[in-house]
Formats: structure tokens, sequence, C-alpha cells
């Protein structure tokens, strides 16, 4: 199976989502009247993200049978309320598709069109079959504050990942490491995607020719850096931090939101991610589908905290022991090592 259309029309459907939502984060952070707690600018482009990946994909792969599990589900759009904020997504994909050369002759979606778009993503998922797997803007805090997201898109066959895509509009071309000049870090917007036993392909998001990438090589950990969440509710800094001061990490820990850490990762920007929830957080399929795929197949590794492979096959939820650590296959083992003792020493000091 060489899933070539499937990824051809997943890098499509990304490309155009992330454009959508790059309108709305610009409008966002120029808007004057701009409030924290609006929380509608990013629950339109949360929708409109998710209505124009599922028209794509269902467009571009017309005779397979379309599942998607998605993260958006359209009650508040159906209510009396919903229907100004229904109406502004209505706009905004019908502008996105029309710029696009291949569907400017497709009729104008209507509000129901639209709904239903959404309504597609509402698939279990599971061990049997195809299902694509989708988080329509990864990283909403950092969409709000103008930071990184991502649009993560996979598809699973028989439970395993076999494609995904990372839209990252607001990554940067060049290493986020790298202290190069301004101008390079002033071009954003990447795009990786993998297939499986393929390699994984970065390229920008306006459309250079891809170039294949490599997680890095460093088997040393006092030269390696580290991602976490920027947020501290979605991890625990304490443990990473304990964690890395025992494996000899010297550089501080590179806070970025969303599945941009495994982008940013299978192409060496840092040579380990480390994600440990809060006691009882239960993780989604969506949140980590794409960004697994995209950094084994560039050469990493991903598992949880006793070091087991993530499994995609059991509907939305992954069942995790602890938390989800990725690095290279040199790192792992020491890694590993480093976990359990910092993940000890918290028990027994509680
Ligand atoms: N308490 C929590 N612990 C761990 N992850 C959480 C969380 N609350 C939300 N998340 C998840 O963390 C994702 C963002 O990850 P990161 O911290 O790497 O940016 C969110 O994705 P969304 O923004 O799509 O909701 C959400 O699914
Ligand atoms: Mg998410």
């Amino acid at each position: 199976m060489t899933y070539d259309k499937e990824l051809a029309a997943a890098k499509k459907a990304a490309s155009l989502a992330a454009t959508l939502c790059q309108k709305v984060q610009k409008a966002l952070l120029q808007s004057d009247v701009h409030s924290k707690s609006d929380k509608s600018p990013v629950t339109v482009a949360d929708y409109g993200s998710q209505a124009v990946v599922s028209f794509v994909l269902e467009k571009e792969l017309p005779t397979e049978l379309f599942s998607l599990v998605a993260e958006e589900d359209t009650g508040d759009l159906r209510t009396e309320s919903g229907q100004e904020t229904l109406q502004r997504i209505t706009k905004l994909v019908n502008d996105s598709l029309g710029n696009e050369e291949v569907y400017a002759d497709t009729p104008s979606l209507s509000t129901e069109d639209v709904l239903r778009a959404i309504d597609h993503g509402k698939s279990e998922g599971g061990a049997v079959g195809r299902h694509w797997v989708l988080d329509p803007i990864d990283g909403t805090k950092g969409f709000v504050r103008g930071d990184q997201y991502a649009i993560a898109l996979a598809l699973l066959d028989e439970g395993k990942v076999v494609l995904g895509v990372l839209a990252c509009p607001n990554l940067p071309l060049a290493s986020i490491n790298q202290h190069s000049s301004e101008s390079s870090h002033d071009k954003v917007g990447c795009l990786f995607f993998a297939k499986v036993g393929e390699g994984t392909y970065m390229q920008s998001l306006d459309g250079s020719s891809p170039v294949k990438v490599h997680v890095s090589a460093i088997a040393n950990p006092e030269e390696a850096s580290f991602f976490e969440s920027f947020e501290a509710a979605h991890s625990l800094h304490d443990l990473s931090s304990s964690i890395a001061k025992k494996l000899g990490v010297k550089a501080p820990p590179v806070r970025i939101d969303s599945q941009a850490k495994y982008g940013a990762l299978s192409r060496g920007d840092g040579a380990i991610y480390l994600r440990f929830p809060h006691k009882g957080y239960r993780e989604k399929i969506w949140d980590h589908a794409a960004g697994c795929i995209v950094v084994t197949e560039a050469g990493g590794e991903v598992t949880d905290a006793a070091g087991n492979p993530l499994d995609f096959s059991k509907g939305k939820y992954l069942d995790l022991d602890t938390g989800i650590i990725v690095t290279n296959k040199k790192l792992m083992p020491s890694l590993l090592k480093a976990v359990r003792a910092s993940i000890e020493e918290k028990v027994s000091s509680l």
C-alpha cells in the first residue's frame, strides 16, 4: 500500500486549513478589542479548519469510505446562539476554498454543508479499517497568544498510523536553535509529512521542494536540549527538570505549544520531548498521531514513560503509563532510566 493519493490529499487539506487559521490569527492579533477571554476567534478557526479538512479529504478521495475522528462537533453551532458563528465559519470556509484554483468552480457551501462536513468528524476510530485523525487547531492556547500551533492530520489503517501531516504556520523554516540571522527566522510556515517506511519530509507551507529530515544524532545528553509544553497545566515542568538534571542536560527547556514540538524534533532542533500530564488526564489520539509518525519516520522513538509504543487502535484515547517521551534511538535507554528514577523519587516524596 503506497498511500500516495491519501498523502497528497492530506497535504492539500492541512495547507488550506493552515491558510484559514493564519487569516483568523492575524485578524485576532491586530484587533484592538481582542480580549483574552473572548473565545470566539479560536472557535471560528477551529470549526473552519475542521470543515475545510473534511471537505477536501472527501472531495479528493471520493471512492473511499470516509471516517474521521476529530476534535470538534456541531452541538453549539446548531443552537440559536450559534447561528452568527456558523455564518462566520461558512464565509471563512467559502473564502478559503474559493481562493484555491481547483475548487473555484465548486458551488458555495451552505451552512448545512459546513455542519455536515464538521459532523463527519464524529467517528470513534478503532482497530478496524481506515480512520483519519484530525486536530484542526492543536495548541489553541498558543494560537490565541499569537505563538505556535499546528493543524495535525493522520491516517490510521488497522489501528496503525500510516501517514501524518503537520502544518505549523508559525514555525521558522530555519532551526529554532540556530542563532542565525534575523531574516532567516522571519520566514515561517512549515509542512512536515511522513508515510510509513518512507521517511519524513519538510517543505514550506507556501510550497518549496520537500527536504528529507532526520532527528538529532546527539548521543551525549549534555549536548541535548529538550522540548516541553509552554503551558504548565499540560505537563509537569518540575518532573521534566528533574529528568533533565539526572541525564546531565545543560540547556534550559524549550517551551512551545502544540505538535510543532514533534515537527521541530523530527528535523533535529532538539533531541528530547517530555510530556507528563497531571494525574487523571487522558491523552487523545489527535494530539499525537501525526506527530508520532513524523518523528518515528525521521528516525526517532515515541513511547510512554514505561517504554511502550503508543497504541492508536483503542478509539479516541491513548491508554498510557504516565506520560510521553520522545528522543533518538541512542538517547532512549538513558532517558528511560532517568524517567523511571525521577518518577520513583516523586512517588516516594509524596
Ligand atoms: N490538563 C491537560 N494536560 C495535558 N494536556 C492537556 C491538558 N489540557 C489540554 N491538553 C491538551 O494539550 C494540547 C496542547 O498541547 P501542548 O501543551 O503541547 O501545546 C491541547 O490541544 P488543543 O489545543 O488542541 O486543545 C489539549 O488537547
Ligand atoms: Mg490538541
